[in-house]
């Protein structure tokens, strides 16, 4: 391990501070160095902060040079959340120093470390300079302009925030860099009034988006996901691929003009891990993760156990980081044990044993018991995609049951337990057996063939909804269901009208949604955008693991409600979830519920587009979409009045998801959607 300073460059150096030693890798020494240096004595700023801040001290490094090197380059390059100006004068400093007199192979770390610290210097004075600030809004408390960068070490220069907790904030509750939002939906709301500035040649100066995560000359494609917040995209250790670009943020769908929507997993976001760096394939490797998070979460009825234990074997790998899995409680559940928690050695070939790890919390779970419990399990995780060099202690897993607390409900003549909770300030309550099985199974039993559900791509993600929808814009569309679904409606009707103050709600749409095997495995966290209420039916709880998860924010840890077959949750726009099944089939049903006047409005839109579809082809050209937004009256802010081609070609641009240049009925339902958000009704119960 050495500890020598770089040598003295040969040049004599400007600005070195009295009782500071020559800076020994050029440049000067920061402000910041230069104050907390002793009098006459050498300031010792950490290291990993000195290294990040380009400054260059005694530091001691004792791996090897090259590869210390890269994973630093990797990681500064893959963390920064460079504008494009700051990425080329990133590309420029790496490859002139490249060629710089470090070429030679670095002969120790000393050599190593100079140019490591050059070249974070070089690219930091880039962010500095970047021409392009980030806007004012980008972070309330103030990130200096152009200096948007997360070094790794989780700090920024907003405030003392990570970037990664500031982006947390704006997805999860669009709060921040949101001055006059009083909450996510008025955010949203504004955000989505300036729908038509979305594209990649919005210029600085222009009215700023409310909600928009990256500096305005950023990396070009941008997308939104299903709550209607943009994600710009994180730049890419692969600079080389253009293609690379697309490798995001976290969860939610992206939209770009040159790919299709991709999927994401949410966990990345903070734990870093699993993060694909290419779009080429990112479906895949999503896949493949949700894949291995499923493997390694499975809980099972121990074969010939009695029916109240459930066993939970955390097999394969799964992410050290950030390790989750779901557990649906047994409905006859009254004592829940984990004996044999993770069994060393065995199962598939090739995995590694993980210490024993020992329950730290086990709870009961009584039909109808006062609150949902939660269990958590600690332990140690040496399976991962690499076996981790010392395991962590801690704990790693958690059944996560949001909080709650049970109140007796009267609808009608159905008499029934809500249990009522709230995730991330936004509220749910689950209301148990809401449908009766009696009438799940009817459901079930009149379910239609699978070729008769819809294969849109959904607006979460990209992928085939595979859904069926019952009502329509309020229209009956298949009796045969309604039939058997009515009378839960009604009460469902009964409860919306009663716990918020929207008297003119109509179930707008009701739709069924099924997650089966080697189809869907689930829903990326979302909000539900156009609803102002939404009801969410489970109809087979017995056939699947995982479910209906909720979120406080999209970094949080998903938290599972234990539903039942029949159990309704109910919850506004506001309440971030998601759906992620680990085996068998899952079947659902929502109701979507706003205000009539809202709900019609569809029925408008479609007028609209039938309307403008002059060729009667179901698509809608440039010319066609000029017409359709002046029927819909769709507005660009910055689009001068008349200049009605340039708000179609920027619909086009923004709503086109599949790039062939025309607008399907429903991509330009979806931005119309996504442009006119419901109101929230407050709840008055
Ligand atoms: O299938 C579910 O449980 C929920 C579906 C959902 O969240 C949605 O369609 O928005
Ligand atoms: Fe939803």
């Amino acid at each position: 391990m050495r500890t020598r300073m770089c040598p003295p460059p040969s040049a004599p150096q400007a600005g070195t501070p009295p009782g500071l030693p020559r800076r020994p890798c050029g440049g000067v020494w920061s402000a910041e160095v230069a104050a907390a240096a002793p009098r006459g004595g050498r300031a010792r700023p950490r290291a990993g902060a000195a290294l990040a801040a380009g400054r260059c001290e005694r530091h001691r490094i004792n791996t090897s040079c090259s590869g210390h090197w890269a994973r630093q380059f990797r990681e500064f390059d893959s963390r920064a959340y460079l504008n494009r100006e700051s990425r080329e004068h990133f590309t420029i400093c790496r490859e002139r120093l490249s060629r710089a007199p470090h070429r030679r192979q670095p002969r120790d770390s000393r050599d190593c470390l100079c140019r490591l610290s050059r070249v974070h210097h070089c690219a930091l004075r880039g962010l500095r300079q970047a021409p392009a600030p980030l806007p004012a809004w980008s972070c309330a408390a103030g990130w200096p302009p152009g200096y948007g960068i997360d070094t790794g070490k989780g700090r920024d220069r907003c405030e003392g925030r990570s970037s990664m907790e500031w982006m947390d904030q704006v997805k999860g509750k669009g709060k921040i860099g949101l001055p006059h939002a009083q909450n996510s939906q008025q955010a949203l709301k504004e955000f989505t009034a300036t729908w038509g500035d979305l594209g990649p040649e919005r210029r600085p100066g222009t009215s700023a988006p409310t909600l928009f995560l990256a500096a305005p000359a950023g990396p070009e494609p941008l997308g939104y996901n299903g709550a209607g917040v943009r994600y710009f995209y994180r730049g890419s250790g692969d600079a080389s691929s253009k293609e690379a670009r697309g490798s995001t943020l976290t969860g939610g769908a992206i939209a770009t003009r040159r790919h299709r929507w991709t999927k994401q997993l949410s966990s990345d976001f903070l734990t870093g891990a699993a993060m694909p760096t290419q779009v080429g394939g990112a479906r895949e490797r999503a896949d493949a993760a949700a894949r291995r998070v499923g493997s390694c979460a499975e809980a099972k009825q121990a074969p010939g156990a009695p029916a109240a234990v459930s066993r939970i074997d955390l097999a394969g790998a799964f992410d050290r980081a950030a390790p989750q899995f779901a557990i649906q409680l047994p409905a006859s559940a009254e004592r829940v044990e984990f004996p044999d928690l993770l069994r060393p050695g065995a199962g598939a070939a090739g995995r590694r044993p993980g210490a024993a790890p020992k329950l730290c919390a086990e709870g009961l779970a009584r039909d109808d018991s006062e609150r949902l419990v939660r269990l958590c399990i600690s332990g140690e995780a040496r399976a991962g995609p690499r076996p981790l060099a010392r395991p962590r202690p801690g704990v790693h897993a958690c059944v996560a049951v949001p909080a709650s607390r049970r109140e007796l409900v009267r609808l009608g003549a159905w008499r029934g337990y809500q249990f009522v909770g709230a995730e991330g300030g936004a509220e749910w309550a689950l209301l148990r057996g809401l449908l009766s099985r009696e009438e799940a199974r009817l459901v079930l039993s009149r379910m239609p063939p699978l070729d008769a559900f819809e294969a849109k791509p959904d607006s979460i993600d990209g992928a085939a909804t595979h859904e069926f929808y019952v009502y329509k814009a309020a229209r009956l569309l298949h009796r045969p269901l309604d039939d058997v679904m009515r009378p839960a409606m009604d009460r469902a009707m009964l409860f919306v009208r009663a716990r918020y103050a929207c008297d003119t709600c109509v179930v707008c749409f009701s739709l069924v949604r099924r997650y089966l095997e080697g189809e869907r495995r689930g829903l990326h966290a979302h909000q539900d955008m156009q609803a102002s209420v939404s009801v969410v039916f489970t109809l087979n709880s017995e056939d699947y693991e995982g479910g209906l998860f909720l979120m406080s924010n999209y970094s949080a840890a998903q938290s599972y409600l234990p539903l039942r077959t029949g159990d309704a949750v109910v919850h506004q726009a506001d309440l971030l979830h998601g759906v992620a099944v680990s085996r068998g089939n899952r079947w659902s049903w929502s109701l979507w519920i706003k205000p009539e006047a809202e709900c019609n409005m569809f029925v408008t839109v479609k007028g609209h587009f039938t309307a403008a579809d002059s060729d009667g082809d179901g698509r809608l050209s440039i010319a066609e979409a000029e017409e359709f937004a002046r029927r819909a009256n769709l507005q660009r802010p910055s689009a001068a009045p008349g200049r009605g081609r340039e708000v179609a070609a920027a619909l086009l641009r923004v709503a086109d998801m599949d790039g062939d240049g025309l607008l399907d009925a429903y991509e330009a339902f979806t931005v119309v959607f996504k442009s006119t958000m419901p109101s929230m009704p407050p709840r008055v119960r």
